[in-house]
């Protein structure tokens, strides 16, 4: 496959502290990477980085065979952490300055315009001022503005945060829509369930440095813990983490949900079930990569 972005041991300071730690990753072509870590991660140093906005300290970022300052910006659609546009300016004209300054043809950006106001539920707003939409209403803008341009690369930081559930989705199938024309996606979010369900790939970043990179069935894999979800009335009297296969458990209400060990068998666990034990309803899953995510989050840094 085509490498369309690498980034190679970088590494970022601020103030003294080491906030992007020797991280490398690649973006190939038509794929959408995530790239996922908790809060103050590094994940949007490293964003801004690419986009020149800030410069590594060491290591190097490369766009096909341009690296930094020679980077063609107007081949990357960037939809930035902190949203804001012109805010006195109509939504036409705001997207057409923009896609001018990405050097696009006005009468095909226009077009689109109109396509993708209409395709976001946003038909007839094109001369209404950005200050009188809302702010779901101007991230869409604001993601239409990341997209007019037919970019080959297109990075977009935590583009589902503050969009309702209808408009994240019409955001995920567009996401799809794009990469299945050919352009590469880089993707920081911290939902969980649209990344699993957008991502080939992910990048975890945890305090700066690599904790996970690779193919997301395969990070699951590599993870290939169970989870045992059990209903019922089973109060403090009932401990599961006396059994050998059962790394921790979590109680919510009258679920515990029981984490296994890596390679621990579930028939087993079964079998040497209590009758005693009260099972309104019973459920076996694949730990989740919202599961994945809290356990290195919470320091579990191995996958063991
Ligand atoms: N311009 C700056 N000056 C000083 N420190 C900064 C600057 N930008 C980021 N940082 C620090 O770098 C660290 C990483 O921040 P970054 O914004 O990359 O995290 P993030 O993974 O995007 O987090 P979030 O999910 O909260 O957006 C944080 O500790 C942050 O305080």
């Amino acid at each position: 496959m085509e490498k369309i972005l690498s980034i190679d041991n970088i590494s970022k300071e601020f103030g003294g502290k080491t906030v992007v730690n020797h991280i490398s990753f690649e973006v190939y072509k038509g794929e959408i990477m995530g790239i996922l870590g908790p809060n103050g991660a590094g994940k949007s140093t490293t964003i801004r980085s690419i986009m020149g906005i800030i410069y590594p300290d060491s290591g190097r970022i490369l766009f096909h065979n341009h690296n930094s300052k020679g980077i063609p910006i107007n081949k990357i659609g960037y939809l930035p952490e902190e949203r804001g546009l012109y805010k006195n300016v109509k939504v036409m004209d705001v997207l057409l300055y923009l896609a001018d300054l990405k050097c696009y043809p006005k009468d095909k950006a226009k077009k689109r315009i109109l396509e993708y106001l209409e395709k976001f539920n946003l038909k007839g707003k094109e001369k209404v001022k950005i200050e009188e939409l809302s702010k779901g209403m101007a991230q869409k803008v604001q993601f239409i503005a990341s997209i007019l341009h037919e970019p080959e690369l297109l990075i977009l930081d935590e583009p589902f945060s503050g969009l309702d559930p209808v408009s994240q989705d019409v955001f995920k199938e567009e996401i799809r829509e794009i990469a299945k024309g050919g352009t590469s996606v880089l993707l920081s979010a911290h939902q969980m369930n649209l990344v699993e369900a957008l991502c080939n790939r992910i990048f975890l970043i945890n305090e700066g440095k690599k904790v996970v990179y690779g193919r997301l069935e395969e990070i699951k894999e590599s993870f290939a813990n169970f989870k045992c979800t059990i209903n019922g009335n089973n109060g403090y009297n009932v401990d599961f983490t006396l059994f050998p296969s059962v790394e921790r458990v979590e109680s919510v209400d009258d679920n515990k949900v029981i984490y296994f060990k890596k390679g621990a068998s579930v028939n087993e666990f079964l079998q040497k079930l209590s009758k005693d034990i009260d099972i309104k309803e019973l459920h076996i899953d694949r730990i989740s990569l919202h599961d994945i995510f809290v356990k290195i989050a919470k320091g579990g840094m191995n996958n063991d």
